[in-house]
């Protein structure tokens, strides 16, 4: 899905939903994916090569058929390191992702990656693991449309939120205010459980990355009732 003005059409004023399709049955993604479009804000693809994360996931071709199949805008969250970050960013853009991440931790080729990600007008995002600290996100918030903070080690799934998880969207979000970027979202990202949800919208969280949380429940519609109440209640 090709949305140019995106992230601008995203609402600003519930929690959103952002539906990572590593948790979805791989043999089964489009069925999958069908099961969740009436409530994806987002979709979310986490891309690893196996050398900042534990593990390889997605690649630019698989990419580019799910977002011709997609009804929502294709975050792709790039899990890599190196000189080959420009590169990758610009394969997943061309992929058709509305939405580039790279990792604070990639310094000056995240940099580049971004600039090369305006020129071509695809939207952009920057990601920090939980070791690392915020002032890291510095000489990338000018030129993001979102900030993506891992609340679990990065690369495994099943893990809990890390104590430290909410403080860190609160300092990002003043530290997003105080610099006059406040219409920059924040994505928690990890650890997205019903118990851990409310906590990291009141600290500030725009989005939450839904794992199992969306492709575990056992009543779909309901967990989704549940996500956009807390949302308009805490918003
Ligand atoms: O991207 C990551 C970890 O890098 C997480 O968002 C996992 O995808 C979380 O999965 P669940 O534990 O929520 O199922």
């Amino acid at each position: 899905m090709a949305m140019t003005s995106f992230p601008d059409t995203l609402p600003r004023n519930r929690l959103l939903a952002e539906i990572s399709l590593w948790s979805a049955d791989l043999l089964n993604l489009e069925r999958d994916m069908a099961r969740i479009a009436p409530y994806a804000d987002v979709l979310h693809i986490d891309v690893a090569d196996a050398r900042f994360t534990p593990g390889f996931l997605f690649f630019p071709d698989l990419v580019a058929r799910i977002a011709e199949a997609a009804q929502a805008p294709v975050h792709v969250h790039l899990m890599t390191q190196g000189d080959i970050v420009v590169a990758q960013a610009r394969q997943f853009a061309e992929a058709g992702a509305d939405l580039v991440t790279v990792h604070a931790e990639t310094g000056q080729e995240g940099l580049a990656a971004l600039d090369m990600l305006a020129a071509r007008g695809t939207a952009a995002g920057v990601a920090l693991t939980l070791e690392q600290p915020l002032e890291a996100l510095e000489p990338f918030l000018s030129k993001v449309a979102i900030v993506t903070l891992m609340g679990t080690r990065i690369g495994i799934k099943g893990a809990g939120l890390d104590p430290e998880a909410c403080l860190r969207i609160r300092q990002l979000r003043s530290r997003l205010d105080a610099r006059g970027l406040g219409h920059v979202l924040i994505a928690a990202d990890g650890g997205i459980r019903e118990t851990t949800v409310p906590d990291l919208r009141a600290a500030g969280a725009d989005t939450v990355v839904m794992g199992s949380l969306a492709f575990g429940a056992e009543d779909l519609p309901a967990r989704f009732d549940w996500l956009r109440g807390l949302g308009a209640q805490l918003a």
